[in-house]
């Protein structure tokens, strides 16, 4: 598979449909994020694995506002369940964690034989590291994973993974999500053999939070781990009471909340005992003076403050946060640090590229010492802004909340991409008085 190194040259949009973003009436009013993606993928796989299928939580969600990635892992599962037989196809589009997860939940599936696809972004950021363990682990056993240039990679599954040494090791680098694929590997398979799996990492794990909301789920859905810093391993489970339900999406609050403030607004399911990694934006915001604040209603926040200072903020926390932080940033009266920027090169799109190309179209300044980027305010806000999304859901909606920030109207190129993880984004806007029209 072909791989992203530094440089490469930024990915061209998929999209050439432009919107202007006017955000000059705000109104306040409540917003809503959508359920969050990452804990509805997890939920959707320990769901299938222990018998909770459809999973409540999920079905509860409307269509329209679902994430196209939570649709993807659920098609993904469904082929899964059909009974064993031929060559079953699964688009990832996409979806980092989809695809991630999905693989491992296809090689651990007795007899499964499924091809995956997904869009050419999603086939060059990196995923070898999660192959070759898969391959390490279950090859003795008959797993065959083939890689196309770079679609389809197509599993198929042993029959039986009993009689190979119970343990995957995957380098922490790059991203969480392999770890976090292979320990829902390891539920699937402590609950098949009733022996105990485990991760083994190596290195430093970049996006641990991730990986700990992974654990927390299985826990929450009954299964027993033995953690220590590099090796979690599944060795129980005992079925919960109820089936857990899902929380809103912190990553979309990080937006929302955000938006709130400047509208005077409230965010609604706003669960801070959700364990998402995103929850750290109630924090982050307090050091340029903003405070979350309970607004009555349960789940519900307003934010309250004048802003001040700078930020500093890592991509090993929170890399989801980033890109809203940096918009944030453009507005603030200090320079602010964002640190372990890497990261941000693997996902969507070049984000790293990305956030300095809005920092740049808002008339800021950048500078990019190693993994640590300075971001420094303009002198003067402009009287209009363009930005292209590079089909990169988080860029889009950074630009739109920067708009709103700054209340600088937006040319923006390619806004559909907001449905991998929030389809209800514009919506949510206009419901703040923003007013969201066609550009030619
Ligand atoms: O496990 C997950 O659900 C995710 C993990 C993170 O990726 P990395 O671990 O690749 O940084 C994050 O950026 C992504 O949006 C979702
Ligand atoms: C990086 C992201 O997701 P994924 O890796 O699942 O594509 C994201 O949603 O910002």
């Amino acid at each position: 598979m072909a791989r992203l190194d530094e440089g490469s040259p930024p990915v061209s949009t998929t999209s050439t449909s432009r919107i202007l973003v006017d955000p000059r009436g705000l109104r306040a009013s409540p917003l809503t994020p959508p359920v969050s993606k990452s804990d509805a993928q997890r939920a959707l796989v320990l769901g299938h694995l222990t018998g909770s299928w459809p999973l409540p939580s999920v079905q509860a969600e409307s269509d329209e506002d679902l994430p196209a990635d939570v649709r993807v892992l659920r098609r993904g599962v469904e082929a899964l369940r059909l009974p064993a037989g031929p060559v079953r196809d699964v688009d990832c589009a996409d979806g980092g964690a989809p695809f991630r997860i999905l693989a491992t939940q296809v090689a651990v599936t007795p007899g499964a034989h499924v091809r995956l696809t997904g869009t050419p972004r999603l086939g060059e950021r990196p995923h070898g590291p999660l192959f070759t363990s898969l391959r390490d682990a279950l090859g003795p056993a008959g797993l065959t994973l083939t890689e196309g240039s770079p679609w389809p990679v197509e599993l198929c599954a042993p029959k039986d993974t009993s009689g190979v040494a119970p343990v995957f090791r995957v380098p922490g680098a790059q991203s969480s999500q392999y770890a976090s694929s292979l320990l829902l590997g390891c539920a699937a398979l402590y609950l098949r053999e009733r022996r105990a799996w485990s991760v083994e990492i190596e290195g430093t794990l970049t996006s641990a939070g991730y990986l700990d909301l992974t654990v927390t789920w299985l826990k929450r859905f009954g299964f027993v781990l033995e953690e220590s810093p590099s090796r979690y391993t599944v060795t129980g489970y005992v079925a919960p009471p109820t089936v857990p339900s899902l929380p809103g999406d912190w990553s979309s609050l990080g937006y929302l909340l955000l938006i709130a403030w400047k509208a005077g607004g409230t965010a609604e399911r706003a669960d801070t005992g959700s364990a998402h990694p995103d929850d750290a934006i109630v924090r982050l915001i307090q050091q340029v003076g903003l405070k979350a604040v309970p607004a009555g209603s349960p789940y519900t926040l307003k934010v309250e403050g004048k802003l001040s200072g700078g930020l500093k903020a890592s991509g090993k926390e929170c890399p989801d946060l980033l890109p809203t932080l940096a918009a944030l940033a453009c507005v603030l009266p200090a320079p602010s640090t964002l640190t372990d920027v890497g990261i941000l090169r693997v996902k969507e799109s070049d984000r790293l590229e990305g956030i300095r190309s809005l920092v740049a179209a808002y008339g800021g300044t950048t500078d990019l010492q190693g993994e640590t980027l300075e971001i420094r305010p303009p002198a003067a806000p402009p009287t209009r802004f363009a930005m292209d999304s590079r089909g990169d859901h988080r860029l889009a909606m950074t630009s739109a909340t920067l708009s709103v920030l700054s209340g600088t109207p937006l040319v923006l190129t390619g806004p559909e991409c907001v449905e991998k993880s929030f389809p209800g984004f514009w919506r949510q806007l206009s419901r703040s008085g923003v007013q969201i029209s066609p550009e030619s």
